[in-house]
């Protein structure tokens, strides 16, 4: 459903500043897979986010979603396709509107002509609905400003926001690495419900090795603007942490993954 075709992206080029982002990517995402990300910092995951959402065009290659070529696209042209979170829990939502105006905006996301914004009761009915879910009591709550709520409330919020329309393709971009473990989790658990529920095709980056291993279906590894692990879902069941970085050192030659940030986890 998500074709990645030889996708290259190159910053600086021709100064010596040059770094290539991605070299040459393939990938073939499945409708309904989960896909875990991990790398060492500066590997390209951002940038592959960032190029499937149509934030950032690369230089040479495709992309296309369920057979449509998007390349060229902008960000706004796929926003009804894609849905994505990001690590700052102020990124996703507006703070100074209510939950419910947030909702609202994300209900007409995708809509081509966006004349929804208004909020009604048939649509505060829906909100209450959605909210319940994230059992965070923000059904309750539709006229608070977003600015008040926690980060792990916000992040819930977003979450529900970004999947509010039933994207192809959720993006989750660290998406629990500024919260305290307890709520961190909360949004894990949060997390798996929502995809499970929708059935939705999802890439998620993440830092936590343990995140990367426990959910998803699929996992891969970037390093250096490649993808050097593809590992699926049958034997991703089966490793630890350490076997990971294994799989990594013997990619990679021998080569050590010396990331602080990786090891802590
Ligand atoms: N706008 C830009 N201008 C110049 N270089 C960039 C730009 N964006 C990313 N890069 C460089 O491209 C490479 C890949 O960056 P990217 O942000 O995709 O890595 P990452 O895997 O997300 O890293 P991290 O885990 O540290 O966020 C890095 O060397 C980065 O410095």
């Amino acid at each position: 459903m998500l074709n990645i075709a030889g996708v290259h992206k190159v910053f600086n080029a021709g100064t010596v500043n040059e770094k290539i982002a991605l070299n040459n990517v393939r990938l073939q995402v499945k409708s309904g897979e989960f896909i875990t990300v991990i790398g060492s910092n500066g590997a390209g995951k951002s940038t592959l986010m960032n190029i499937i959402s149509g934030g950032m065009l690369p230089d040479t290659g495709s992309i296309s979603i369920d057979g449509k070529d998007v390349t060229r696209w902008g960000e706004h042209q796929r926003a009804g396709l894609i849905g994505r979170v990001f690590q700052d829990p102020m990124a996703g939502t507006a703070p100074n509107m209510t939950i419910e105006e947030n909702l609202a905006i994300a209900l007409a996301r995708g809509e081509k002509r966006k004349l929804s914004f208004g909020v009604n009761n048939q649509k505060r009915e829906l909100f209450r609905e959605q909210l319940k879910l994230l059992d965070q009591g923000l059904e309750n709550r539709l006229k608070t400003k977003v600015g008040f709520l926690s980060g792990g409330q916000r992040q819930a919020l977003s979450l529900l926001m970004a999947t509010f329309t039933e994207p192809k393709i959720l993006l989750l971009d660290e998406h629990t690495a500024a919260l305290d473990p307890k709520r961190a989790q909360l949004i894990v658990d949060l997390t798996e419900k929502i995809v499970e529920r929708h059935k939705l095709t999802t890439i998620m980056v993440t830092h936590n090795m343990d995140q990367a291993l426990n959910m998803g279906n699929r996992l891969l590894m970037l390093h250096d603007g490649g993808i050097i692990l593809d590992i699926p879902d049958e034997k991703k069941r089966t490793m630890k942490p350490q076997d990971l970085l294994k799989a990594f050192e013997t990619a990679r030659g021998g080569e050590t993954f010396s990331e602080d940030r990786f090891l802590l986890t």
